[in-house]
């Protein structure tokens, strides 16, 4: 299965890791984007080169020159994946992005390991993806509390009900997303976020993630309750984000 792929190699790569030395960069609240969006619903726009599920996304591109269109197009807060084996992202692209776009960015990866908390610090993350499926409950409240107490907000990850009560069991997250596709099977379906709406704290930031093609999607997850989108693909293979963002939200 892919996701055991995918978090055997991080393993792997984790016996060389070096913590990188700190970059100046200026932080932004990824929390407070997301808390007032320039729309009715807060857009995070990923720059994903390739995935699993999708093989190459876009070939030969510069990351400042999405992000920047990213940025003219309204998104509030950015997505860098920086896993290199499976998502042909890196912590350099990050760290790039960071100096010359401001806007806050979440560092899209597989946390598995204490070290990656502080390591997105020094590469200028100003928050962190964890995803439920691949920590154990306690683990993630712990890497939680960690990376609150380096400055760091926290996308909390869940795929279905079982998922999301565990992670409740232990804490209710600042952010809470919604991944639409299933990690296991890579079927991907925004049904799962009508699903898990009403189970969704109030107090937090519920963030529908992947999946999210056209305005009609848009539309829907809004309807189902989510205060925010998390968008790669269709964005990165738009011919113009700058367009396609204003038409999606177009009334
Ligand atoms: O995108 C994948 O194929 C994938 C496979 C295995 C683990 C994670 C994966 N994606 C990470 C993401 O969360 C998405 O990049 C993100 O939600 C945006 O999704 P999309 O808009 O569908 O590109």
């Amino acid at each position: 299965m892919i996701l055991d792929d995918i978090v055997a190699t991080k393993k792997q790569e984790m016996k060389q890791f070096a913590m990188p030395l700190e970059s100046e960069v200026k932080g932004y609240s990824f929390f407070e984007a997301l808390r007032e969006p320039h729309r009715s619903l807060g857009v995070i726009a990923e720059v994903k080169a390739a995935s699993p599920s999708k093989g190459v996304i876009k070939e030969q591109f510069s990351a400042l020159d999405v992000a920047r269109s990213y940025q003219e197009a309204g998104a509030d807060a950015l997505s860098v994946l920086t896993d290199e084996s499976y998502f042909k992202g890196s912590c350099q692209r990050l760290t790039e992005v960071k100096k010359h776009v401001n806007l806050p960015v979440i560092r899209k990866d597989f946390i598995i390991d204490e070290r990656q908390i502080e390591e997105s610090k020094r590469i200028g993350a100003d928050a962190i993806l964890l995803i439920a499926s691949i920590l154990e409950p306690k683990t993630l409240k712990s890497f939680y509390e960690q990376a609150k107490i380096l400055g760091l907000d926290c996308l909390v990850e869940v795929h279905g009900y079982d998922e999301l009560q565990k992670v409740l069991d232990q804490f209710e997250p600042d952010i809470l997303g919604v991944n639409n596709r299933d990690l296991k099977t890579f079927t991907t379906s925004l049904q799962e976020t009508e699903n898990l709406a009403r189970h969704i704290p109030k107090s937090s930031i519920f963030v529908s993630e992947s999946g999210i093609h056209e305005k009609a999607d848009i539309d829907f997850v809004s309807r189902c309750g989510a205060n925010a989108v998390l968008v790669g693909e269709a964005l990165m293979r738009a011919d113009d984000p700058r367009k396609t963002l204003p038409e999606w939200f177009a009334s």
